[in-house]
């Protein structure tokens, strides 16, 4: 019997695919986690189940739409430059209109969904993080100055907060400081990547740090930062917050992080910026994943 061929095309053109890939499914997913942490640790009780499924759907679908506004917007570098030639505005395989109304239909299901689920206080939040990253960071800064991923970085960070006042309904200094150890991420996380890449963000004449200020100054950014973002990661312990599980297992991360950020200015041939860049993506997973168990370990015990 003949055997029946699937044309590859069927499968690689499926419209969903491209929606999903405009909402950058795995960012928005790790600030998911950093979401839910932040949840777990506004309450020594359960989560409320309301706050929990309207309030992840909620950031997730809010998140989700400011990346796609962000793929709209950058459509014509993201058609330049190599890593992001091949997304769906710029292939053509969403059109402008199409990808604005999707952002609008999924950022005003995600409101709605936290203003009526959770609270307006993490809903209005929620949306000014949105305009952040998708009008201010991406329509303005990262156009600007080699500092927009330092202060856009802000709206990235929020998450922990968001889950925190989805089920408080109220500000608190504790979910602060969790955005805080996200802000100070970000520069390492992005300036590893932007160091990868600097010929393409010179080519489309973006002022990442790397092409204004050089790769030896960006390294000693990177490594500033990265001291700045373990200190950071101390400070659940500093206000009693977490105990001593987080403690031991974020010195080890801490220590690791910064070997590598240290490697990356003195030794970047043994440990390439690219390597750094994967490595902030797994260390502030685990950075989460440990703040969460330390904080049912205590309680359990
Ligand atoms: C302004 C702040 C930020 C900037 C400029 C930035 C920049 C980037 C860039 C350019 C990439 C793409 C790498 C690629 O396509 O190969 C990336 C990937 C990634 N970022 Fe960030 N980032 C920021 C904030 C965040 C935050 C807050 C999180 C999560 C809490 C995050 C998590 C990730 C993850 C998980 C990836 C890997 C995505 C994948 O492999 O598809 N980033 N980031
Ligand atoms: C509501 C809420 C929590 C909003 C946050 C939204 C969000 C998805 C932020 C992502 C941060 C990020 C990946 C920035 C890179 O943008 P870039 O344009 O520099 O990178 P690119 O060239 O890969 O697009």
């Amino acid at each position: 019997m003949d055997k029946v061929e699937i044309a590859p095309m069927a499968v690689t053109s499926l419209p969903w695919r491209d929606y999903l890939e405009m909402t950058k499914p795995k960012v928005v997913a790790l600030m998911l986690l950093t979401a839910l942490v932040g949840m777990c640790l506004a309450t020594d009780g359960w989560i409320p189940l309301p706050a929990l499924l309207f309030g992840l759907s909620g950031i997730g679908l809010m998140a989700g739409a400011a990346a796609a506004i962000n793929h709209l917007l950058d459509r014509r570098i993201d058609q330049i430059m190599a890593r992001t030639h091949n997304r769906p505005l710029p292939k053509g395989r969403v059109k402008a209109a199409q990808a604005l109304l999707f952002a609008a239909l999924i950022g005003t299901l995600g409101f709605a969904m936290l203003y009526l689920g959770t609270n307006p206080l993490t809903a209005w939040l929620t949306l000014a993080s949105l305009i952040g990253y998708a009008v201010i960071y991406t329509g303005f800064l990262k156009r600007a100055t080699p500092q927009n991923i330092v202060i856009g970085g802000l709206a990235g960070a929020m998450p922990p907060l968001l889950g925190w006042t989805a089920v408080t309904g109220d500000f608190h200094g504790h979910g602060l400081l969790l955005v805080i150890i996200i802000f100070a991420w970000t520069p390492p996380h992005f300036w590893a990547l932007a160091i990868a890449r600097k010929e393409e963000y010179a080519k489309v004449g973006l002022p990442m740090l790397p092409v204004t200020h050089g790769v030896a100054y960006t390294q000693t950014q990177i490594l500033l930062y990265s001291f700045l973002y373990v200190l950071a990661c101390m400070l659940p312990v500093v206000v009693g917050m977490s105990g001593a599980l987080y403690l031991t297992g974020s010195s080890i991360l801490s220590g690791w992080f910064l070997v590598r950020a240290w490697q990356v200015k003195y030794q970047s041939e043994r440990y390439p910026p690219m390597k750094l860049f994967l490595l902030s993506i797994w260390h502030l997973l685990a950075l989460f994943v440990l703040l969460l168990a330390d904080h049912y370990w205590v309680l359990w015990l």
